[in-house]
């Protein structure tokens, strides 16, 4: 179905990046995995053969992520989707009035780094190699997916950094698409709910059941592959643009 697409997925060494990485292996694609240098990246390509290549990056990087453009040029001549995946889930209250202790700063900034410049800076490099293809008949060149979180719109206690980073990344979507809609570049942001990946896996099994248990149907955690299926619609719907799709058998989270 994706013969002759080629991908980058950042955060692709796991999880949802990960899944979406097999989903458009499977359906003929190529991807660049692009991910940590401690990342698994490097075994995970290996694991999925010749159609896949690792570029170690970190996404607040200008220059990893030029260097990652140019390997997917050299290994495969073109760039037709990029999925954002990559992300840090960081927790703390505003205020510990028992320390006396205000949010520390600077996690607050490196959320918003990974998260949402991290987010943007991929965005506006991808754009230009994504411009250089010929236009399809519907005049479209190419799709950006980016990873937000319902925690964008229902963020709770603990969450200011990981939500205001999230709502960036929603915020951006509609404005970025319409800067990119003349060149024929979709731009579509999923907003996950709970889903079983290793960032989730840190969590203790009954912390796991609760959670499962606030989902109202299906009662479950997300699988990582029910994330690459909409990322695979998205790529195959041209009507979806600018957008941010809620992907949560909705759940509403609590504070
Ligand atoms: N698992 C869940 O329930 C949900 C996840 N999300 C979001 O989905 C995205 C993927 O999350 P998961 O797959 O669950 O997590 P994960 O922890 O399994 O994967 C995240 C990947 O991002 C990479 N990464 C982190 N910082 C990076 C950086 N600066 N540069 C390059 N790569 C970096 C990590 O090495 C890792 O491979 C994240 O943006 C997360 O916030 C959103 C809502 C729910
Ligand atoms: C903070 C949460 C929820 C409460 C808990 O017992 C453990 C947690 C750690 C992982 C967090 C949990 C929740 O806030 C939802 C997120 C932030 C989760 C990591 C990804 C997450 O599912 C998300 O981004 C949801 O939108």
């Amino acid at each position: 179905m994706f013969k002759g697409l080629v991908g980058i997925v950042t955060g692709g060494a796991s999880g949802l990046g990960k899944a979406t990485v097999e989903q458009l292996l499977k359906q003929g694609g190529r991807v660049v995995i692009c991910d940590l240098p401690s990342s698994p990246g490097a075994d995970v390509a290996k694991q999925f053969g010749n159609d896949t290549a690792f570029v170690p990056v970190d996404v607040t990087s200008e220059q990893d992520i030029r260097n990652a453009l140019q390997t997917t040029v050299d290994k495969f001549g073109r760039l037709d989707v990029a999925v954002n995946c990559a992300g840090i889930a960081t927790a703390s209250r505003i205020y510990n009035f028992k320390k006396e202790q205000p949010f520390d700063l600077k996690s607050f900034q490196k959320t918003i780094e990974v998260n949402l410049v991290g987010t943007f800076n991929v965005i506006r490099l991808v754009a230009g190699l994504i411009g250089k293809n010929a236009p399809n008949a519907d005049g479209q060149r190419g799709v950006i997916i980016n990873t937000a979180s319902i925690a964008a719109f229902d963020g709770q206690i603990g969450q200011a950094a990981y939500s205001a980073s999230k709502a960036g990344v929603v915020g951006m979507t509609l404005p970025v698409a319409r800067d990119l809609a003349k060149q024929g570049i979709r731009v579509v942001t999923i907003a996950p709910g709970l889903f079983r990946t290793p960032m989730m896996d840190q969590l203790p099994e009954p912390a796991i059941k609760q959670l499962e248990s606030s989902v109202p149907f299906p009662s479950r955690l997300g699988q990582p592959e029910e994330y690459a299926l909409l990322v695979q619609s998205i790529i195959q719907n041209p009507m979806i643009n600018g957008e941010t799709i809620r992907l949560d058998g909705s759940l509403r989270m609590q504070p």
